[in-house]
């Protein structure tokens, strides 16, 4: 499959006008859609997405517009970069502009909560695609450090082997190196798990835990979300890769992560809306994943308890300090 001539990104927060900056650094012909007039307008104009990426001065060849049709317009790669709780409604509304035959890549990191579904399965079933049409990237890949094109590696997943080296053409600069995979099930399933164990790395910052703490964290997250990923079919070396234990490392362990830092102002004895408040209207997705997760562990029969615990401190009440009590005081077991 010939490399991408033109590529339409939806959404223009930190990771899709990040990601429009790779894709057009790459050589790629890209047009970003942002849903506020002035944000395309200030893109265009001072080359800047002053709300999202401060500082950061975008390429000359990216254009950006409010107009969907227009950013879809005879683009053989769609970018679905907005929130995954808003994918569905979002994507019904472009269906009906997608040029037959374009790769949808999705780069958001959740699983639905009205479904328990993975986001390229809600693609899949909204734009009426076949699966191979439908691609995730995804990896340790905090937005500012790529805008800032300090190095980073990623994973370009497709069923459609071919598909995916086209895409990892089109998104390849000299600071940005993609791999291609074609599990999505595992990339999806890691992506949207690491947002959780991120939040509770963030209580565990916010309780005044060290790198033990964390470590063990990490290392025991890994564990619950590659046994969830097998649970549904996914390949359990995908969790050890970019997308998985990569993405997990890069997320827990940086400030820069909202989750993380969400689950750090809970930690410190916030409240939901207060941290929610103090995010300024930036998603963090395990909020509300953690949720869907934790049914979708319990539909398969798998144990998840520190999605658990972390969906039970956003939404049942339960407080950090206790909730890490109640894992430290679970039935003991070998490794
Ligand atoms: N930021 C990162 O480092 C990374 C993020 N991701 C994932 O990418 C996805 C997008 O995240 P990110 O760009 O960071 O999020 P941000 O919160 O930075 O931006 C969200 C974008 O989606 C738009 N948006 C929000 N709600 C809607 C809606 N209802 N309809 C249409 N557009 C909407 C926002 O528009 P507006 O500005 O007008 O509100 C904004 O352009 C998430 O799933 C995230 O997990 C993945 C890798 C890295
Ligand atoms: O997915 C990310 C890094 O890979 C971004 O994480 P946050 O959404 O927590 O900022």
């Amino acid at each position: 499959m010939a490399r991408p001539e033109r590529i339409a990104v939806l959404g223009a927060g930190s990771w899709g006008t990040t990601f429009a900056k790779v894709l057009a650094d790459a050589g790629s012909d890209v047009v970003l859609w942002a849903r506020r007039a002035e944000v395309a307008e200030a893109i265009n104009g001072s080359r800047c997405n002053a709300g999202y990426l401060p500082g950061v001065r975008l390429p000359e060849s990216l254009r950006a517009t409010d107009d969907a049709a227009a950013a879809v317009h005879d683009a053989d790669v769609v970018v679905l970069a907005v929130p995954s709780q808003t994918l569905r409604e979002n994507l019904a509304g472009w269906q009906p502009l997608l040029p037959a035959g374009a790769t949808l890549v999705s780069l958001a990191k959740g699983v639905e909560l009205s479904t328990l579904k993975r986001m390229s399965e809600v693609i899949g079933e909204v734009a009426d695609v076949p699966m191979e049409q439908v691609a995730v990237v995804s990896g340790p890949n905090l937005a500012k450090e790529i805008a800032a094109e300090q190095p980073t590696a990623t994973v370009v997943a497709c069923a459609d082997h071919d598909r995916a080296i086209a895409l990892q053409h089109a998104c390849s600069t000299p600071y940005f190196r993609p791999y291609t995979n074609t599990d999505l099930i595992g990339i999806e399933i890691a992506g949207a798990c690491k947002n959780v164990i991120a939040l509770a790395c963030g209580m565990a910052v916010g309780l005044g835990f060290g790198h033990n703490t964390m470590s063990s964290l990490i290392t025991r997250g890994l564990a619950e979300t590659t046994r969830l990923g097998v649970a549904l079919g996914a390949d359990p070396m995908t969790f050890a890769g970019l997308a998985g234990l990569g993405d997990l490392v890069a997320t827990c362990m940086s400030p820069l992560s909202r989750n993380r830092t969400f689950g750090e102002r809970l930690g410190r004895g916030e409240t939901l809306a207060q941290a929610q408040e103090a995010a300024h209207g930036q998603v963090s997705e395990g909020v509300k994943s953690c949720s869907s997760i934790r049914q979708l562990a319990a539909r398969h029969g798998v144990e998840m308890p520190i999605t658990d615990v972390v969906h039970r401190v956003c939404h049942e009440g339960l407080q950090p300090g206790p909730a890490a009590a109640e894992l430290l005081g679970r039935e003991r077991k070998p490794e």
